[in-house]
């Protein structure tokens, strides 16, 4: 019986182009002033100092740091400290409204269902916590944030090793196959199901490379039933 659901963010519940034309431009116009103007801040020292790891330049200078993160939000790499100075980055568009956190309307009716039906929720995503819950709190339906019990990134580990699910699953009060997690990616969906957890895959373009994994093209879709 699914207690508890653990979801993903982009390409499950907000659109992949809000993320990828909408947050990652932002954050890349941004990033070179934040971090010229942060770099002596303590949450911003400390990502400088793991992207200087990561290059395997302990001396490189800040432009050199810079150049690193901005390639990186190019490639859409899912590093940590990119993703933590993404989120302290957003929260001023947040603030001033230059966008809002998109959530698909049939997403958002089916965390408010399930929230309601007392099915605990979780979140799962490569973007920062910080990240998330700006997301949440901005969001196109208001401050939607007290519909999830807790939040996950990659401090967890990557999304696709089987580990960061197991580390999810011990710090949850539920067992591993009474948890069902949604995602757009097969490579989740198998990491997660390798340790026990129930899966459903998001297809919202009506394609995939796979469909190893019970699957929907949205939430108006969905059926427990199916799952258990
Ligand atoms: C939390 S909003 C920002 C999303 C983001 O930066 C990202 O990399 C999305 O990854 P996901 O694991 O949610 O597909
Ligand atoms: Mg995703």
């Amino acid at each position: 019986m699914i207690k508890a659901i653990l979801t993903d963010i982009e390409g499950t519940i907000t659109r992949i182009s809000f993320v990828k034309e909408v947050l990652f431009p932002y954050a890349a116009k941004q990033l070179p002033t934040f971090i010229r103007a942060n770099a002596n801040k303590p949450d911003v020292a400390e990502q400088i100092s793991a992207v200087k790891a990561l290059i395997e330049k302990p001396n490189a200078d800040i432009e050199e740091v810079i150049s690193a993160l901005l390639i990186w939000i190019d490639e859409d790499k899912k590093i940590t400290p990119l993703k933590q100075l993404q989120g302290l980055i957003w929260q001023t568009g947040y603030e001033h409204g230059d966008f809002k956190g998109h959530l698909y309307p049939d997403a958002f009716d089916f965390l408010q269902a399930q929230h309601n039906n007392d099915i605990t929720l979780y979140v799962y995503s490569s973007g920062s916590v910080k990240a998330q819950l700006l997301l949440f709190k901005y969001s196109d339906y208001g401050d939607i944030r007290s519909f999830f019990s807790d939040f996950f990134d990659t401090k967890v580990g990557a999304k696709q090793e089987r580990t960061a699910y197991n580390t999810i699953v011990e710090l949850l009060p539920f067992q591993a196959e009474e948890i069902l997690f949604l995602s757009d990616v097969t490579g989740e969906l198998d990491a997660a199901q390798a340790v026990g957890l129930k899966t459903l895959h998001l297809i919202r373009d009506g394609q995939a490379s796979t469909k190893a994994h019970p699957y929907i093209n949205d939430f108006s879709q969905f059926k427990l039933e199916q799952l258990v």
